[in-house]
């Protein structure tokens, strides 16, 4: 069990353990039910998101117990819950299945991410915990997708604990980075736990505390083995850092060391790095590279290229893991099916006066439909009763508000998103390791032509209902609005 896996049974919202104690008192908390977890928005105008946090999810799953200070808590709340249901609580672990996306997995609005079928009491208690992972892993995965696709193969290190929010985000951040294309991080906990690469240079604190600033950078490059990196703008970057930086260079190579690079942090950085890097190189260090940081995102990485900056290595912090251009992935739980007195599972409908919010009733499977060129063509949602895609059999991808928009396809190849994660409490997932994952997430991007993968104004790409799934909406909408008139 890892470090920040701790009891985390109470991590849910009041009104989970409210819902939950009311069935019990009514005898409906065995109930069947079926939840799915998925998001109606793409961040950052994105054309896809990077779905992630299913092994954080899994490690809750796995420890979810109520401990007897927890009961002794509930026991103390003004819902005066019956000793007996609490006591129940302390037998409590999960029981039920789960299906999830893969990490790394590229997702879309209103498709199940993760499935939730299990009794209404424990499906209900663990929704808060899986959308609070799901929404901020994917979310700052999908920001790393981004800031990834304009670095190309420049290396991209994490720079952001000291300004997340808190010690939970900048660790499963810092993974969530790193399977969307990150290189490394600064963080030794992340290291430590997921096998991140760790690394670091130095701050300006160091450069204050010696007398000068040569002094600094030789003594530094003197205690640390091979490729030191020294920070070069704490008095003036080109009159100061980069020459003093040179001279610490040659006495590294005159004792047979090389320095790794020199850091950049603040003024103009396409400027400092274009000049920085002539003088490097009229001096004889071609190999020492350059690393850059001070509030970068994917706009200014990609203007400082346009700009021509030579820069080798970028450290992104802030924007990165906090997602600050938009701090929220707004993903939902909602319920899709529900056991009726008869035993018989019928499927459930949330409507709403604003289209989008009302839900795609029961269960469902999620499909990518790749064609013949190897790329991903749409993704389809169908009923598990139904003709699978997997048959082979032509699939209908239509666009039910605009049926003129339809196409059958013939020759394609399904792939099923959704694995089995926990069956009837069993795990059946064995978790992948996170190599594993970032190589899935590179072929999941190989999927998907261009068009859908730019950072502005992409191509939507279709999330298709089965005819039946839309049909089976559209009949429990027509139904409410009946059941509302009579
Ligand atoms: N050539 C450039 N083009 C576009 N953005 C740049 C360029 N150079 C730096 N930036 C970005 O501009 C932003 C603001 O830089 P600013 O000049 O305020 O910082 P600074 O010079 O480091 O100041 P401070 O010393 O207070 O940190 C940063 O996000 C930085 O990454
Ligand atoms: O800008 P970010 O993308 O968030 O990257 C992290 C920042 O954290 C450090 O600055 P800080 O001023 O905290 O420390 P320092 O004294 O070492 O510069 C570092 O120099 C980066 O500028
Ligand atoms: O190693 C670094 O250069 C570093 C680490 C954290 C934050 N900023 C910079």
């Amino acid at each position: 069990m890892n470090q920040l896996n701790r009891e985390l049974a109470l991590h849910t919202d009041k009104y989970q353990i409210n819902m939950m104690y009311a069935h019990w008192v009514n005898g409906s908390h065995k109930r069947r039910a079926v939840f799915e977890a998925y998001f109606r928005k793409l961040p950052f105008g994105n054309g896809f998101a990077v779905f992630a946090g299913l092994e954080r999810i899994v490690n809750y799953i796995d420890g979810l117990r109520f401990t007897e200070e927890d009961v002794r808590y509930l026991s103390e709340q003004e819902e005066n819950y019956d000793p007996a249901f609490l006591e129940e609580l302390l037998q409590f672990h999960f029981q039920g299945s789960i299906h999830s996306m893969k990490e790394g997995a590229l997702v879309f609005p209103e498709e199940p991410l993760i499935r939730v079928e299990g009794s209404i009491m424990e499906a209900q208690l663990v929704e808060t915990a899986i959308l609070n992972f799901m929404n901020y892993q994917t979310l700052i995965a999908t920001k790393a997708a981004r800031i990834k696709q304009v670095a190309g193969n420049d290396i991209l290190m994490e720079f952001g604990t000291r300004r997340a929010q808190e010690a939970d985000a900048a660790i499963w951040g810092t993974r969530a980075a790193y399977l969307a294309g990150f290189d490394a991080t600064s963080n030794l906990l992340a290291g430590r736990m997921f096998g991140i690469p760790a690394k670091g240079t130095h701050a300006h604190s160091w450069v204050q505390s010696f007398g000068s600033e040569q002094e600094a950078f030789d003594i530094y490059a003197k205690v640390m083995p091979e490729g030191v990196t020294l920070l070069v703008d704490t008095f003036d970057t080109l009159r100061s850092g980069v020459p003093q930086a040179i001279a610490t260079a040659k006495k590294l190579e005159a004792i047979g060391k090389r320095m790794n690079a020199i850091r950049l942090d603040s003024g103009d950085l396409a400027y400092l790095s274009i000049q920085a890097r002539k003088m490097l190189d009229e001096a004889g260090l071609p190999y020492v590279k350059i690393v850059a940081s001070n509030d970068l995102d994917e706009n200014t990485i990609s203007n400082l290229k346009l700009q021509g900056a030579r820069i080798d290595s970028w450290g992104v912090g802030t924007q990165l893991i906090t997602a600050s251009d938009q701090p929220a992935l707004g993903g939902v739980y909602k319920l899709v099916e529900i056991e009726a007195e008869n035993g018989k599972m019928i499927p459930t409908i949330k409507i709403s006066s604003n289209p989008e919010k009302v839900t795609t009733p029961g269960q469902k499977d999620v499909f990518r439909i790749i064609g013949p060129k190897g790329k991903a063509l749409a993704d389809y949602i169908s009923y598990p009763g139904e003709p699978s895609p997997r048959d082979g059999q032509p699939v209908k991808l239509f666009n039910p508000l605009h049926p003129y928009l339809q196409k059958t396809v013939e020759a394609y190849t399904a792939l099923p998103m959704l694995e089995p994660v926990y069956q009837n409490g069993l795990r059946v997932y064995q978790l992948p390791s996170l190599e594993e994952i970032r190589s899935y997430h590179r072929e999941q991007l190989d999927l998907f032509w261009p068009e859908y993968l730019r950072k502005l104004n992409p191509e939507v790409y279709r999330v298709n209902l089965s005819e039946t799934v839309w049909n089976r909406k559209q009949e429990l909408i027509k139904d409410h609005l009946q059941a509302d008139r009579d």
